[in-house]
């Protein structure tokens, strides 16, 4: 048995985004020592707010964003305009790439290919054929391995968008899967598989607010909360997985949370 995630917690988003950064900025610094770029995977919804108030303040510390380096992918997508208010691409580039200082120059960006927009199926293909051709060949590598996923936990325990009871969560072999009645709107979505969001060198997961604190209660304290997409995410990568909360989202957990810095 490997070890459980890491739950680092603190008292509002601002110490939050401060410790983000450090985290980030690790996986970026080992990756560039690895192979000189930085392959992340972004959720939409909450997590790209967050994620700029880490990256774009050098007061918190760290070291130098590299985004010159970066590549940047998406944990899901939704089937819309990449001008769409529904398109996660949409948030990224208006909480973080349109924010970059000049000089710290711009990541190469892999937004969905909106030719696709009425097939999803289709729209999921090309989006593994992008990962295929960036990870290289899929008879060479089972699964594409990113250095970074930073991911999002719906009320309903769901992330990417794979959502409680979904028959996706039992694929094995796609990359990337597509969804025509999401539950949540819209309905058309792509997704990484879970064998992939559980592949990641890094995976952090980013809650905040009271919103949250019934589902971080189930999945940390609970067998039933355990078989959540995130519980699911928490089991099978285990001690590369860290989540960041605040206060608020995990009020009366159990499971044992580090307050403070990293
Ligand atoms: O629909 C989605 O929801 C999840 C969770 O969003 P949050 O606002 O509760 O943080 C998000 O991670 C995912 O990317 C998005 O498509």
């Amino acid at each position: 048995m490997g070890k459980p995630p890491n739950l680092y917690a603190f008292p509002g988003v601002d110490e939050l985004a401060q410790s983000l950064r450090v985290f980030v900025l690790d996986a970026q610094n080992s990756a560039l020592s690895r192979h000189q770029v930085f392959r992340v995977a972004l959720s939409g919804g909450s997590l790209p707010k967050v994620l700029g108030k880490a990256l774009l303040q050098e007061t918190n510390g760290g070291g130098k964003v590299q985004f010159d380096k970066w590549e940047i992918f998406y944990a899901d997508e939704r089937a819309v305009p990449l001008d769409h208010e529904d398109s996660n691409h949409k948030l990224v580039k208006e909480e973080i790439l349109d924010k970059i200082p000049a000089e710290l120059g711009q990541p190469k960006v892999f937004p969905i290919d909106v030719k696709y927009l009425d097939d999803v199926q289709e729209m999921a293909d090309q989006y593994e054929q992008t990962l295929v051709s960036v990870f290289a060949s899929r008879d060479s590598v089972r699964l594409p391995m990113f250095d970074l996923l930073l991911l999002g936990c719906g009320p309903d325990g769901h992330t990417c968008s794979l959502f409680p009871g979904s028959p996706l969560l039992r694929e094995s072999d796609a990359w990337v899967l597509p969804i025509s009645d999401s539950p949540k709107p819209p309905p058309k979505r792509i997704t990484l598989s879970l064998p992939v969001a559980t592949h990641g060198i890094k995976i952090g997961f980013v809650a905040t607010g009271g919103g949250k604190k019934d589902i971080m209660k189930q999945i940390f304290d609970t067998d039933e909360g355990r078989q959540l997409p995130c519980g699911l995410v928490n089991s099978q990568a285990q001690e590369r997985v860290s989540w960041f909360v605040d206060y608020p989202a995990i009020e009366g957990v159990s499971f044992p949370a580090r307050r403070g810095s990293l």
